[in-house]
């Protein structure tokens, strides 16, 4: 091996060894997938571990997100703010005049960052300042051009009530300020892991995302559609700037945000969030324990993306400072090294479920569709024997009607206790 790619082998080796940072009592490890028969499975996955012990109720860590977007029919309402997504009094929200996106922030910090990861470069109709044009000059009629295809970005995702590719421009918007420092001209703090100095390795925000597991996205009208929007507002922030995202990254940048985002509520929740449009397998899905019905809107955590799921989870997410700030709080006691699991679904029986063999089936059914997983968490197992399941097979039994479509994969996990 020559020096060179010894030097690349060593910087990947050693990541985790300076993420998560050691203030958030966790650790990323590589653990079997599962067991089949008592036999632990050759492929791994990453999860996280309790880095010391923990009573019941205790909080693990608090993690502020990477993105985060407000559910589409809420942008605009000055209801919630669009950085930090806590809930405010209209009257005195801070807005921005004549954007598209009708942004609202609870405070000047919250504005303030945002301009700094994503806004000025992508959001605004000015032409940004870089080092070699300082003073930039745009005529009306790019001006009104930029307008126009903001709008037209904006009205989509209203239209659509999907967020997924507001969030891949945020993420996209810190990566080129991450990679581009001087097109902004400032120093953004993304909280890159910290290394010693003399180990002279360096990482880049690109590393948090590359590590990231991705749900394979292939590319229909959605994609191509909200493709398009992106890549011509990248084209005209700065020429050229669309090349950054060809094909392959937008869709893989979809698989993780699919894969990772978190619902965001607060509270109970609110009552009345639009119910998703099209088939069941194009929702776009968020990982909450209390069914993604309540939320407000989603954020992609670069910890918390790590947690894997269980039916009987060892911790919740918790909202409680009423902003995106993901609080991870045990929900019994747990020893140094044990895996931290959250519920990705929510696993408590709903009215529309018949009975608890219903309720376990449509949780299942969710992992599938969301996640691509059969869960074998003990919770699904000693279910699986309560309900005799092991004899009797699952798929045997009818799919509610509006399930009829299921498509062949969700089936297929059915079949699995
Ligand atoms: C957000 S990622 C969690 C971190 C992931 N395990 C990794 O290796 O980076 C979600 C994916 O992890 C895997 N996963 C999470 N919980 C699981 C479980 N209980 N059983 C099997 N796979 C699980 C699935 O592939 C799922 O789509």
């Amino acid at each position: 091996m020559d020096l060179m790619s010894r030097d690349v082998k060593h910087r990947v080796d050693v990541y985790y060894d300076y993420f998560p940072p050691k203030s958030m009592n966790v650790e990323v490890k590589l653990v079997p997938v599962g067991e089949i028969n008592g036999i632990k499975s050759v492929l791994k996955k990453s999860t996280l571990v309790a880095a010391k012990d923990f009573k019941a109720g205790e909080t693990i860590y608090k993690e502020k997100p990477i993105v985060a977007a407000l559910d589409a029919d809420l942008i605009g309402t000055g209801e919630y703010c669009s950085y930090c997504l806590r809930e405010m009094d209209k009257s005195t929200a801070i807005r921005v005049p004549l954007d598209p996106f009708e942004s609202t922030y609870c405070s000047q910090e919250c504005q303030h960052a945002a301009d700094e990861q994503y806004q000025s470069l992508l959001f605004s109709t000015l032409k940004l300042a870089t080092a070699a044009n300082p003073s930039p000059t745009q005529t009306k009629v790019q001006v009104e051009e930029r307008r126009h295809a903001l709008e037209a970005f904006a009205a989509y995702i209203k239209e659509n009530g999907k967020t997924a590719s507001l969030m891949i421009l945020r993420f996209v918007g810190q990566l080129l300020a991450d990679e581009h420092q001087r097109l902004i001209g400032s120093t953004i703090n993304l909280e890159l892991p910290e290394v010693p100095k003399e180990s002279k390795l360096a990482y880049s925000f690109y590393d948090y995302i590359e590590r990231l597991r991705s749900i394979e996205v292939v590319s229909g009208p959605s994609e191509e559609a909200e493709m398009e929007h992106c890549r011509g507002l990248l084209k005209l922030a700065l020429e050229g700037l669309e090349e950054f995202l060809d094909d392959e990254k937008y869709l893989t940048l979809k698989g993780k945000v699919a894969y990772n985002s978190f619902g965001v509520y607060y509270g109970a929740g609110r009552t009345h969030r639009p119910q998703p449009k099209g088939a069941p397998e194009s929702h776009e899905r968020t990982r909450t324990p209390h069914g993604t019905s309540h939320q407000i809107g989603s954020a992609f955590y670069r910890v918390s993306s790590y947690l894997n799921h269980s039916c009987a989870p060892s911790t919740r997410p918790s909202f409680e400072s009423g902003t995106s700030e993901l609080h991870l709080i045990a929900t019994h006691d747990i020893k140094k090294g044990d895996e931290l699991t959250v519920s990705y679904v929510g696993t408590k029986r709903r009215s529309h479920d018949k009975n608890a063999f219903d309720a376990r089936k449509h949780r299942r059914m969710e992992l599938a569709r969301g996640w691509g997983f059969a869960c074998a968490c003990p919770r699904c197992e000693s279910e699986a024997l309560n309900m005799h399941l092991h004899e009797q097979n699952e798929a045997e039994v009818p799919l509610p009607t509006h399930e009829a479509r299921l498509e062949p994969a969700v089936a297929k996990y059915l079949e699995t206790p």
